[in-house]
């Protein structure tokens, strides 16, 4: 990996400022999911440095919060445009760290780089308000105050964009906050936030940590000063989190497990769905959250689609994500590569079909042939598991009615998928999908614009758009008394 600039590969972490090593030494291996080659070693800090994060933290906030919005506006532009000055540096970074094509990688740091900017102007945009006083000698008013240090737990399938998404509402705000990246992709992490004291984020205002996700998750999780906990990862671990921060009663984000159904109906453009159902699965080799998990697919296309997505999945191109053209990088280690076959294994000895790839890809390692199965049916594992893999199970239902309790049939409810042309049946099937996302007639719907996130078991509160940066404000409510009844009313 030869980056322009090579002080983007930080290999320590982020504490009030300073770079650190562990205290005792100790480090993590990071290895290229595509080789199996290592690429650096970062420290692996426990709870003495966490806990050192947390009183930098602490230190920074009144000083922060204290700056206008516009001045944190100013530093969080200079962050978005730093980022974009060296994105492809960055993309590099994370293709040799999480596996995904670098054309990806490189979409995901201006995807990144767009949260930053959106909550850049959103920081100028948290309104208070002035209530209409039932008394004649009071004033009502709420302020909105920032929540103070906040914490940040993120996953390896995105190293940048979950980043920022929390980062920069949470800075944007007026918080404070530390991050504790995956241990699989952490130089992403740790380049972002050597960009953020660049563009002149003052020290202690975000700090990021490195190491054992137990020690590292339970001091952030127990500390009283830590007022926030935004997580990203699987539904498992948000609920020991959840429990976890309920004792300190934390403000919670959680952006959890999916298991999201992709509805094909009769009426459907079939090309435009193929299309979509390759975006929505295929996307970081089916390593998102948001990656159609179940295709449902009206009996009358239903060979027909699957004949066309079989040809558009032949089509894919598997490999190193450094290689030019390559659009299916490597799955991110062995316990995913054994999680799919397993989930494969499950449906084709329950009788489902094997329409394209279904084995290990010849390239070896973690590389996983993309894969379509048909005939697949509600009591296979793929139907309630989520498969972060490259593998698409076809569902056959035969009226509109079936489909919704099929894709409702699940605790999960983040992102959901139809595709039809008739308008009634976009409204119906839209308000009756019980999920936080739908996406109709198009398989990509992330944007720092709208709000992402789920209901049921895939979590609470939303990220992005314009609802985002309320997650790191608290409402206050300001009565003030003992105005003379000639004062003129206010509100
Ligand atoms: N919603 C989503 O976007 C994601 C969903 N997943 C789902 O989860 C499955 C497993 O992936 P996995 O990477 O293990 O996901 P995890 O939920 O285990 O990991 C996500 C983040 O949580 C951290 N973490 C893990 N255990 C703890 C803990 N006890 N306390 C505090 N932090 C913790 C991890 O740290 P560390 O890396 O150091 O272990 C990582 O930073 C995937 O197959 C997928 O189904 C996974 C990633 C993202
Ligand atoms: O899988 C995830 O949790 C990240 C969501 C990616 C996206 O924003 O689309």
């Amino acid at each position: 990996m030869q980056l322009s600039d090579p002080t983007l590969l930080k290999t320590q972490c982020l504490i009030d400022g300073r770079w650190i090593d562990a205290a005792g030494g100790e480090t993590i291996a990071v290895r290229n999911p595509a080789t199996g080659q290592l690429i650096a070693n970062v420290p692996s800090v426990g709870s003495e440095e966490t806990e050192q994060a947390i009183a930098a933290a602490e230190k920074a906030w009144p000083a922060w919060r204290a700056r206008t919005a516009d001045e944190r506006s100013r530093l969080l532009r200079r962050w978005f445009d730093l980022v974009m000055q060296h994105q492809e540096d960055l993309a590099l970074l994370m293709t040799s760290e999480q596996g995904k094509p670098l054309a990806e990688a490189r979409g995901e740091i201006a995807y990144a780089a767009s949260y930053i900017e959106w909550f850049a102007e959103e920081a100028k945009r948290v309104y208070g308000d002035v209530l209409p006083s039932p008394w004649a000698d009071k004033r009502l008013v709420v302020t909105q105050e920032p929540v103070g240090v906040c914490a940040a737990i993120t996953p390896w399938n995105f190293p940048a964009a979950m980043i920022t998404r929390k980062v920069a509402p949470a800075l944007a705000a007026g918080c404070t906050m530390i991050v504790k990246p995956a241990s699989q992709t952490p130089l992403s992490a740790l380049a972002l936030a050597e960009l953020a004291c660049r563009a002149g984020i003052p020290a202690g205002v975000l700090g990021v940590v490195t190491g054992s996700a137990r020690a590292i998750g339970g001091v952030l999780t127990a500390s009283p000063t830590v007022r926030k906990l935004s997580f990203t990862g699987s539904t498992e671990i948000g609920r020991v989190l959840a429990a976890q921060c309920a004792p300190t009663l934390k403000k919670m984000s959680l952006e959890l497990g999916g298991n999201a159904p992709f509805i094909v109906f009769d009426d459907a453009d079939l090309d435009e769905a193929v299309q979509g159902a390759i975006v929505s699965k295929y996307r970081n080799t089916g390593q998102t959250c948001v990656c159609a998990n179940r295709l449902l697919v009206q009996d009358g296309v239903y060979d027909a689609f699957a004949e066309k997505l079989q040809a558009a999945v032949a089509a894919l191109r598997v490999g190193d994500g450094m290689q030019e053209g390559v659009e299916q990088g490597p799955l991110i280690d062995h316990s995913a590569l054994e999680k799919v076959e397993q989930l494969v294994g499950d449906a084709l000895s329950r009788g489902a079909r094997l329409v394209a790839g279904g084995a290990r890809h010849p390239l070896g390692g973690t590389f996983y042939q993309p894969t379509v199965l048909a005939d697949v049916t509600p009591d296979m594992h793929v139907a309630k598991e989520e498969i972060f893999g490259p593998v698409a199970p076809l569902f056959r239902f035969s009226s509109e009615a079936d489909a919704i309790r099929m894709a409702n049939d699940t605790e999960f409810g983040l992102a959901a998928y139809f595709y039809t042309t008739d308008v009634r049946r976009v409204w119906r099937v839209a308000g009756a999908l019980a999920y936080g996302m739908v996406g109709i007639n198009s398989g990509l719907i992330s944007t720092a614009v709208a709000p992402f996130g789920g209901v049921k078991q895939s979590g609470m509160g939303r990220e992005g758009s314009k609802y985002g940066i309320h997650d790191y404000i608290d409402t206050k409510y300001l009565c003030m008394g003992g105005i003379k009844p000639d004062s003129p009313p206010v509100g």
